[in-house]
């Protein structure tokens, strides 16, 4: 779906990305990096506003750059709505369905738009302001969708509904690429990650993939002092951090009757910061 192989970006004399990596049909990756790493600066590229300055870069097969009838089967979504303040959801949405041919009432219906079609496009609360951008980008039946920083301005509620729609999206079969420094969300939808750090990837691969590269196993125990003596362990925030095979572990704690709350092994927050060096 996505190609990218050695792709360079040179701004203000400087090359801030030098990237290669792929992004599966019907995956959902992750893209995930610092403030700075090069996040929007790739996402431009891909979504064919900045030219490449060097390298291979192809989606949907074609190079953005040279082939802007990709964007019929492709949706960008910023962080903000770009669109003129001061249309109305209802104009908006039945204009975009006229230049796509598509009846917009079954998405307002679907996103629940209803109670919002008076409203103009500059009135909206982030989050709604999200959901008519993501059932904006619907009404083309978009193949790929890329989105730079989605959930950057939405709370925690309007974050989990975003994520539910991807989810949605993407049991239909539409390829989803999201760049974020949100993580603790972004792990429960993404099938796959792109890290990048500094202008360059540091991992590229399956999700499980990344989160199987900890060793360490983050327990909550009724009896935290009598386990970390017996696992040999250290405490980090409320959790016992060990290593060593989680069969064993559990086993142990079994025979000394000490009840396991919560067990996790490794998020993507710290598999980022391991494969990043930070
Ligand atoms: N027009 C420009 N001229 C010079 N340098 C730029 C320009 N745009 C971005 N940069 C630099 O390129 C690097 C990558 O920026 P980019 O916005 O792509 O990062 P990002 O990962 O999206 O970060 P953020 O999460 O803060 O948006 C940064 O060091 C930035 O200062």
């Amino acid at each position: 779906m996505i190609l990218a192989e050695g792709l360079t970006k040179v701004l203000g004399g400087r090359e801030v990305i030098n990237l290669s990596f792929r992004v599966e049909p019907r995956s959902v990756t992750g893209f995930i990096g610092p403030n700075g790493a090069g996040k929007t600066t790739t996402i431009k590229v891909i979504s064919g506003l900045l030219r490449k300055t060097s390298g291979k870069i192809e989606v949907l097969g074609e190079d953005p750059w040279d082939n802007p009838r990709i964007y019929e089967r492709m949706a960008v979504i910023f962080t903000s709505i770009y669109h003129p303040q001061e249309v109305r959801v209802v104009e908006y949405l039945k204009d975009l369905g006229r230049i796509y041919g598509k009846d917009p009432r079954d998405i307002i219906q679907e996103f629940g738009l209803e109670q919002h079609l008076n409203k103009r496009l500059g009135q909206l609360s982030s989050g709604l302001a999200q959901r008519v951008q993501l059932a904006s980008a619907l009404l083309k039946e978009p193949e790929l969708i890329v989105a730079d920083e989605p959930t950057a301005n939405l709370d925690p509620k309007a974050r989990s509904e975003f994520y539910d729609l991807v989810r949605r999206l993407s049991k239909r079969g539409v390829t989803l690429f999201i760049s974020s420094h949100i993580l603790s969300e972004l792990e429960k939808v993404v099938t796959h990650v792109v890290f990048i750090s500094q202008g360059k990837v540091t991992f590229s691969g399956r999700i499980n993939e990344a989160m199987n590269a900890g060793e360490e196993i983050y327990l909550l125990v009724d009896d935290p002092e009598r386990a970390i003596t017996i696992l040999n362990g250290e405490m980090e925030g409320g959790y016992i951090k060990v290593r060593g095979d989680l069969r064993e572990i559990v086993n142990k704690l079994d025979g000394e009757g000490i009840k396991i709350i919560s067990l996790r092994r490794y998020s993507l927050d710290e598999a980022f910061k391991k494969f990043s060096g930070i």
